[in-house]
């Protein structure tokens, strides 16, 4: 079932240790098809050395393993809490790459100091707030999840493809698995750029709006000219 999903989201796995985006079995990759109703996900905790397409564990939106032999990402339960929240996403990352985790240790915003993150993340990458002991103690997974929900309130989450959560990562997404690799790497560098930022000047700026919004509405929305799609 959802061969061709699996084999996308096997891909999309594989690009994380390619792109240094994890050691050992810290991420994670899902891809969703919304006219089935199912997302498919990594397993828990097996070596990406190891993993094979056929190793992808298939969900449905109401959290239940439908096909796989592994338990599915220890993470799946943010990952369905998102897709069920955001219906226009098709992929979601969760990584601990090291610039953007240390952002979220720091229970920091990026902001966003140039054009390479105004390219992709239209504004600051936001920091959901820590949870609270009830909050861990009770579907700890699931309401990380939902303090990202929190955090999107009044926020559109195609112009903001990712966010970092307090004490823990960043988690990003993408109309598929992966162009949110895509955006998890891009995430991780800008990340890195704003903290070297902050070194290298003692008084810091966001760059001006009027930067902001050229760079990221010339890739993005209805009047985009970035690029040669179609040619
Ligand atoms: O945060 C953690 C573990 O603390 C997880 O995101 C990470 O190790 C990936 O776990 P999975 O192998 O996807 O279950």
């Amino acid at each position: 079932m959802l061969e061709e999903l699996k084999e996308q989201v096997y891909e999309a796995n594989m690009e994380l240790p390619a792109k240094g985006l994890v050691t050992y079995t810290w991420g994670n990759v899902s891809g969703i098809d919304r006219r089935k109703g199912m997302f498919v996900i990594k397993p828990s905790g097996i070596a990406y050395e190891e993993l094979r397409p056929s190793d992808m564990v298939v969900m449905d939106l109401d959290g239940n393993k439908v096909e796989g032999d592994y338990h599915p990402s220890s993470d799946t339960p943010t990952h369905l809490e998102l897709y069920k929240a955001f219906g226009q996403i098709g992929g979601i990352v969760h990584t601990h790459s090291a610039w953007a985790t240390s952002w979220a240790q720091a229970g920091r915003p990026v902001p966003c100091y140039g054009t390479t993150h105004a390219d992709y993340f239209y504004g600051q990458i936001p920091c959901a707030r820590g949870l609270s002991a009830e909050e861990i103690r009770e579907e700890y997974e699931k309401n990380t999840g939902l303090v990202i929900i929190e955090t999107f309130q009044g926020k559109n989450p195609s112009y903001v493809p990712g966010v970092l959560c307090t004490n823990h990562g960043p988690f990003s997404w993408g109309k598929d698995a992966m162009e949110a690799v895509h955006n998890a790497v891009v995430l991780e560098e800008v990340a890195k750029m704003a903290a070297r930022t902050e070194q290298l000047r003692t008084e810091v700026h966001e760059a001006p709006r009027m930067i902001q919004d050229k760079h990221f509405f010339r890739k993005h929305g209805p009047n985009a000219y970035y690029g040669n799609a179609g040619k």
